[in-house]
């Protein structure tokens, strides 16, 4: 099995500590993570410097009617990001046009993975029927999961509590990329459907996303390898 690889989610509002982490973490993980937090507050220029020939994972989460995902996406071109994320729940309209969309605006050697969000791992069985689904998170995981690769997603975002009953429905090609990673000891804060990174890896994660437990860190540097440690050990 192909090993884990360590996402850093680099959330904040600030361009100074995101160079800060964005450098002190080089070599230590092996792709940096942009989300709406440091978008809303700085932009995307800020994004194309802190990016700076580091792998980008743009955390963006679209989800609207298809023609302005489409469009959405097609803006986002120019900051050439490794993998970029829209919602499964939007549909399987939104998934072809997002796909459309990525395959026109993008240079096919420099096309960025399309990975759907399943279920947020913030959120458990009772934060589903909140909202009107009356599935565990496992099923409705699995049903966008088949639903969003079926519709041309490169891959999922999911919680590692998942990667078994997906790789069962969809294999080995679809891409893995897990967030809620906690390593032992440490808060979940708002983190509900959590696993240790090493839990993740043999589970069979492609990538992880570690943030708060990294960046929250008096070590950022220390903490991102002992994570890396643990994936190597896994
Ligand atoms: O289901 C999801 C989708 C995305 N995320 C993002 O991952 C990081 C996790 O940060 P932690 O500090 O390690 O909790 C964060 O940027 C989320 O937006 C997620 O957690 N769950």
């Amino acid at each position: 099995m192909a090993a884990t690889r360590l996402i850093v989610a680099l959330d904040t509002q600030d361009m100074t500590q995101a160079r800060q982490w964005a450098t002190q973490l080089d070599g230590h993980v092996d792709a940096i993570k942009l989300g709406m937090e440091f978008t809303y507050a700085q932009g995307l220029d800020a994004i194309r410097q802190i990016a700076d020939g580091r792998t980008l994972f743009l955390d963006l989460k679209l989800h609207d009617i298809p023609n302005t995902v489409a469009k959405g996406l097609t803006s986002l071109a120019p900051l050439q990001p490794a993998m970029l994320t829209i919602h499964a729940s939007g549909g399987r309209e939104m998934i072809r046009a997002a796909r459309e969309a990525v395959d026109a605006a993008y240079p096919a050697d420099r096309r960025p993975l399309i990975l759907a969000v399943t279920v947020l791992t913030s959120m458990d069985a009772a934060a589903l029927h909140d909202i009107g689904i009356d599935r565990t998170p496992q099923e409705q995981v699995v049903r966008l999961g088949q639903l969003a690769i079926e519709a041309g997603a490169d891959g999922l975002v999911c919680s590692a509590q998942e990667i078994a009953p997906l790789r069962n429905a969809l294999g080995r090609r679809p891409v893995l990329v897990v967030p809620g990673i906690r390593p032992a000891g440490s808060a979940s804060d708002d983190q509900k459907r959590i696993m240790t990174p090493a839990q993740a890896a043999r589970a069979g994660a492609d990538w992880i996303v570690v943030g708060r437990p990294i960046t929250r860190s008096p070590d950022p540097t220390a903490a991102a390898s002992a994570i890396q440690a643990e994936l190597a050990d896994a």
